[in-house]
């Protein structure tokens, strides 16, 4: 079994199944999908609670980053991709016609496995969206630049060289300015599709602190491979095995208590 530090599982479990309304941010509803004529997601549902940290594990191929794609609609940027089923944000289905696709991933704000900086300096890449929002006041922009990297924990490292460019920073670094880039614009979901696995252990850690931080102000869902990390950082979390969901609740029973064999034979390393 992962053995689980008691000090970072400090959020009551919640009954997942029975979450109130005000208490869900996200709720997805039988979601099926294929990718071509293979089905990748089988019937998925779930209630996503705000502010808390959900991790999808499961070995390789399971479905975990399709799943989480699913929440901020970037399979749609995949061909042959059919997706069936509702994931509802404040009740209103993401998949609906009249949903506002651009305005969707402002609210719902993805961080990748590699950093992605853009070729332009520290500044400009954490106030882009707010640019591309027609924000142009340099005051305004020079305080949401300071405070969203204050929320990434990158602000001391880099205060004094915020015109540099952002390749000129370690991966680790990279990786806290593609989040601060992303806070910048004030999302309420945080995706985040394995975010340390190409970081050095410090950055890791750095990282998972950071996780810890940010869902106090915001609905973060990870995606990790590393169930050590989900075991860390995670408040609940979900086992997917062939494009299912196989058990989803608080990490502290799918890591010491799982109801069912496929859990508990992937977190006793079985298979993964
Ligand atoms: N763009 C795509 N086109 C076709 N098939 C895809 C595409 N993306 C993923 N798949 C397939 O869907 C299944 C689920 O993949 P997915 O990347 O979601 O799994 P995963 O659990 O995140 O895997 P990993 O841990 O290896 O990243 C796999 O069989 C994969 O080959």
């Amino acid at each position: 079994m992962i053995s689980i530090d008691s000090s970072v599982m400090k959020t009551e479990a919640l009954d997942l199944e029975n979450l109130p309304a005000s208490e869900t941010a996200l709720e997805i509803h039988n979601l099926n999908l294929h990718y071509g004529n293979k089905q990748a997601l089988f019937n998925v549902s779930m209630k996503i609670p705000k502010k808390r940290v959900t991790a999808f594990i499961g070995p390789s191929g399971c479905g975990k980053s399709t799943l989480l794609r699913c929440i901020n609609r970037m399979n749609d940027l995949v061909d042959n991709c059919k997706i069936s089923g509702e994931i509802r944000l404040h009740g209103q289905n993401i998949y609906d016609k009249a949903v506002d696709v651009a305005a969707l991933r402002r609210n719902v704000g993805m961080v990748f496995q590699r950093p992605n900086p853009f070729p332009k300096s520290i500044y400009e890449n954490v106030v882009y969206g707010l640019r591309l929002q027609g924000l142009n006041n340099r005051r305004e922009l020079d305080e949401a630049c300071e405070r969203s990297l204050r929320g990434a924990a990158i602000w001391d490292e880099v205060k004094d060289r915020l015109h540099d460019n952002a390749f000129g920073l370690s991966g680790g670094q990279q990786q806290r300015l593609v989040i601060a880039r992303a806070i910048a614009i004030e999302p309420e979901v945080l995706l985040l599709d394995e975010p340390t696995s190409a970081l050095d252990p410090i950055s890791t850690l750095t990282i998972e602190e950071l996780i810890t931080e940010l869902k106090t102000k915001y609905t973060v869902v990870i995606v990790t491979h590393n169930m050590q990390q989900a075991a860390r950082v995670s408040d609940q979390t979900a086992f997917m095995y062939m494009g299912e969901l196989v058990e989803y609740a608080d990490t502290n029973t799918i890591f010491t208590t799982p109801t069912q064999r496929k859990t508990e034979d992937y977190i006793t390393g079985r298979y993964g």
